[in-house]
């Protein structure tokens, strides 16, 4: 309850969506698998760091739960560091899987400015729209797809899955000088270039849609939908037989995916008669991780002052620097790191 209470900090998620969300931490013994998760990616990192001859320490830090952002950053500088360069464990634009980051970061520099200490903080960009993300989230489709054994294209749908968030934040994720919505939008460009892809690869037609897990909030506040669950109730009554769940909103199996997805739309599916295969998320992946240290020199080539050519697959290359006010903060303004203001 502490940790819940920290991740809603203040924002109307009702006391029982609390209380319910709880149960599904305490039957997994009070804890989420999301520690040992990024354990794993920090010493995947490292070891990539390694083998390209950097010496780098790799520190993990969490926004709601220990070892808290301040303490890791005082830390740090107490062994020496002056520059740290900040890898999220979220690929998209929007106000909870970027700018939130960046908020905690500024207040964290905040807490170490009070104490005379000063740090420099930078961000690789949002890695959604970098080609590895979507490589290999498509080489997973491709191999659960063959997996699931159903050879019709008619009977098989692949199911993306993301985080739903409310309605308004979508409509204002993005740079700004753009149409918003960046965050669907985004979801739904690896989509399609998953389909193309898996479909190439395997000689056959498929299709899929981008559907919603994990709303929370209050009812009448509207959210991204259809619900993971709503859509497979209506996939099930169209001759559809096989779901292929394709979480590509997250980087590792933690509770959204273990609990919404393993164990929720699982139930879901076997009740209305699917067959579920749950595609893994991208996890520790040796050519995901080596996508993120590829964007970790990057941004210290752009820090020297290099040119650095941003690829992208599909859609555009986020900026490592992000535009100012974009992605807001919809209750109240507050300083956000690693951006233009
Ligand atoms: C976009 C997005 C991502 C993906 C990007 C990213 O990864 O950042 C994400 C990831 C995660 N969300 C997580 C956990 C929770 N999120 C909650 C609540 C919320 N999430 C939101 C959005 C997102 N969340 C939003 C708009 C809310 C409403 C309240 C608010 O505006 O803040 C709540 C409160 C209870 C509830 O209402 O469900 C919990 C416990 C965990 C940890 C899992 C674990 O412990 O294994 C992870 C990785
Ligand atoms: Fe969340």
């Amino acid at each position: 309850m502490p940790f819940l209470r920290r991740v809603t900090g203040g924002r109307g998620i009702p006391d029982e969506r609390l209380a319910e969300v709880a149960e599904h931490y305490y039957a997994r013994g009070g804890r989420s698998p999301i520690n040992g998760q990024t354990r794993a990616l920090q010493q995947a990192i490292r070891a990539e760091l390694r083998r390209r001859g950097f010496s780098t320490p790799v520190l993990i830090a969490n926004r709601n739960s220990e070892p808290f952002l301040p303490d890791v950053l005082r830390g740090a500088q107490d062994s020496g560091a002056q520059r740290l360069l900040v890898v999220t464990t979220s690929a998209y634009a929007s106000y909870s899987s970027c700018r939130q980051y960046r908020e905690d970061i500024a207040e964290a520099l905040e807490q170490l400015a009070d104490e005379g200490r000063s740090l420099q903080v930078d961000k690789i960009r949002q890695y959604a729209t970098h080609p590895s993300f979507a490589r290999v989230n498509a080489r997973l489709v491709t191999d659960a797809v063959r997996a699931s054994g159903q050879d019709d294209d008619d009977k098989l749908r692949v199911v993306f899955v993301t985080h739903s968030i409310p309605t308004a934040m979508d409509d204002t994720s993005g740079p700004g000088d753009g149409e918003g919505n960046l965050y669907e939008h985004q979801h739904d460009e690896i989509a399609h270039v998953i389909l193309d892809e898996a479909g190439i690869t395997l000689d056959r037609d498929l299709s899929g849609a981008l559907v919603f897990c994990s709303r929370s909030g209050r009812p009448e506040q509207p959210w991204l939908e259809p619900d993971i669950n709503d859509h497979l109730r209506q996939l099930a009554g169209s001759g559809v037989t096989d779901v292929v769940v394709a979480p590509i909103g997250f980087v590792s199996d933690h509770m959204e995916v273990v609990h919404d997805l393993d164990t929720e739309a699982a139930e879901t599916a076997a009740e209305v008669g699917l067959r579920m295969t749950r595609v893994p998320t991208v996890g520790t992946d040796a050519e995901f991780v080596m996508g993120l240290i590829d964007l970790v020199e990057e941004r210290a080539a752009q820090a020297r002052g290099e040119r650095v050519d941003a690829i992208a697959w599909p859609g555009e290359a986020m900026p490592s620097v992000c535009a100012a006010g974009c992605c807001p903060n919809l209750r109240i303004a507050k300083p956000a790191a690693c951006g233009q203001d």
